[in-house]
């Protein structure tokens, strides 16, 4: 995989040119994408720029996100050949930090859960998860040091375990969401996908401008939670976790089960109402001009969505904000939490995009996740870990998170 960290002590000691970095990514996208399918759109003359922080790291931009220099097409043919007129903040401020911004990965349409062409870069016959396809198999397949995606429901962290890659769905806003089709205006939050834990803290702090490391000398102290709530995970999925707690436990970390409070689970049921509600309302004008044209999973969500009382919808979101209120005490003696990524390795065949039922409590809290690869299950697929943090704690998620990362390290 390609490594932003790697490649830019390459570049700083001269050993590699910006330019150079590029052309290895140029290189990588060639020799894989006709089998892993994860651009709809290539830059037809990227050019590597001299100065920041990223310069020579190529970026693949989930295509719900906008570019001034490529279409934007949201995985609809509602949106074909769509030219926002600039970028989004988040591509802005990566081109700020001289960043080279490679093509457009490809989505669910609207981000929702409808599969797209991607396959898994480990086991083509298998899904990449969603909705941030393109942007999880391109940096699992070692395409692309960086990509961005987005998580509504479980769309960065699921992709990320199926197919190898860190990953961060920050706190909710950190990253803006200007200038990214919203799906559900109360859940959508951007995040990034690279090869480390490491890579993915040089990257939000390139494009954050915010310092992602507390510097803790101390192991973390972790708190497992295994969501009962969600039901049970497949096999591996906690064979995974019990392999992830043995060896940070070996590494000197505190390990202990949390108890939950009842109103997380609360939170954890009306997570699909709210986004179903959202998306109705942000899809109003596309299910009118052209709603024969949505897939059927996108489809069914906007039509539950329309079904739901404006009152039902708000009782929902009083039960989230009970939720993230008494998320508090989960950190009450802990740094960070452990728990599943996905249910378990990437389905088999192309069919759906994978359960975000691990994923979508801690969207709904907004609390900084990060998926932790370098296990593996059945089939030598990857797996991930979820190591998450408290809200506005981003520096702790990625601390902890490398913590966990060293301690799986073969
Ligand atoms: N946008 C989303 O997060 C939907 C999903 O989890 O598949």
């Amino acid at each position: 995989m390609q490594s932003i960290t790697a490649l830019r002590t390459r570049i700083r000691s001269g050993d590699l040119t910006p330019d150079g970095a590029l052309a290895l990514t140029r290189e990588a996208i060639a020799a894989r994408e006709p089998e892993i399918g994860a651009f709809v759109t290539l830059a037809p003359e990227p050019r590597a720029q001299r100065e920041g922080p990223l310069a020579g790291i190529a970026v693949a931009v989930k295509d719900i996100i906008d570019t001034a220099d490529m279409p934007t097409q949201m995985g609809s043919a509602i949106y074909e050949g769509w030219r926002p007129k600039g970028d989004a903040t988040v591509v802005a401020a990566l081109r700020r930090a001289g960043a080279t911004i490679i093509g457009k990965s490809t989505t669910t349409a609207f981000a929702s859960a409808d599969p797209t062409r991607t396959r898994n870069p480990h086991r083509s016959g298998r899904t990449p998860g969603g909705s941030s396809a393109g942007s999880a198999a391109a940096v699992g397949g070692g395409m692309v040091p960086l990509s961005l995606g987005t998580q509504t429901g479980g769309s960065i962290i699921r992709p990320a375990s199926f197919c190898g890659a860190a990953a961060i769905k920050p706190s909710f806003r950190l990253i803006p969401t200007v200038g990214v089709k919203c799906l559900a205006w109360t859940l959508d939050t951007v995040g990034l996908f690279a090869a480390t834990v490491p890579d993915l803290a040089a990257a939000l702090e390139a494009v954050a401008g915010r310092a992602v490391s507390e510097g803790q000398t101390r192991p973390p102290r972790f708190g497992v939670v295994r969501q009962d709530f969600a039901g049970a995970p497949d096999p591996e999925a906690e064979a995974a976790l019990a392999e992830a707690i043995a060896r940070v436990s070996r590494a000197g970390a505190d390990v202990r089960d949390l108890a939950v409070p009842s109103s997380i689970g609360e939170g954890w049921e009306v997570q699909p109402t709210i986004m179903d509600y959202e998306s109705a309302q942000s899809l109003a004008w596309e299910s009118e001009v052209a709603g024969n044209r949505l897939p059927p999973n996108i489809a069914a969500g906007v039509s539950a969505g329309r079904a739901t009382a404006p009152a039902d919808y708000d009782e929902a979101r009083r039960t989230a904000n009970r939720a993230r209120r008494e998320a508090k005490v989960l950190f009450a003696e802990v740094d960070a939490i452990l728990t599943y990524s996905a249910p378990g390795i990437a389905p088999d065949g192309h069919g759906s995009t994978g359960d975000p039922r691990y994923n979508r409590l801690w969207t709904l809290l907004g609390t900084p996740c990060v998926n932790v690869p370098g296990l593996r299950g059945p089939d030598d697929m990857p797996i991930g870990i979820q190591v998450v943090a408290p809200f506005a704690r981003d520096a702790v998620a990625l601390d902890a998170a490398a913590f966990v990362e060293a301690a799986i390290a073969p």
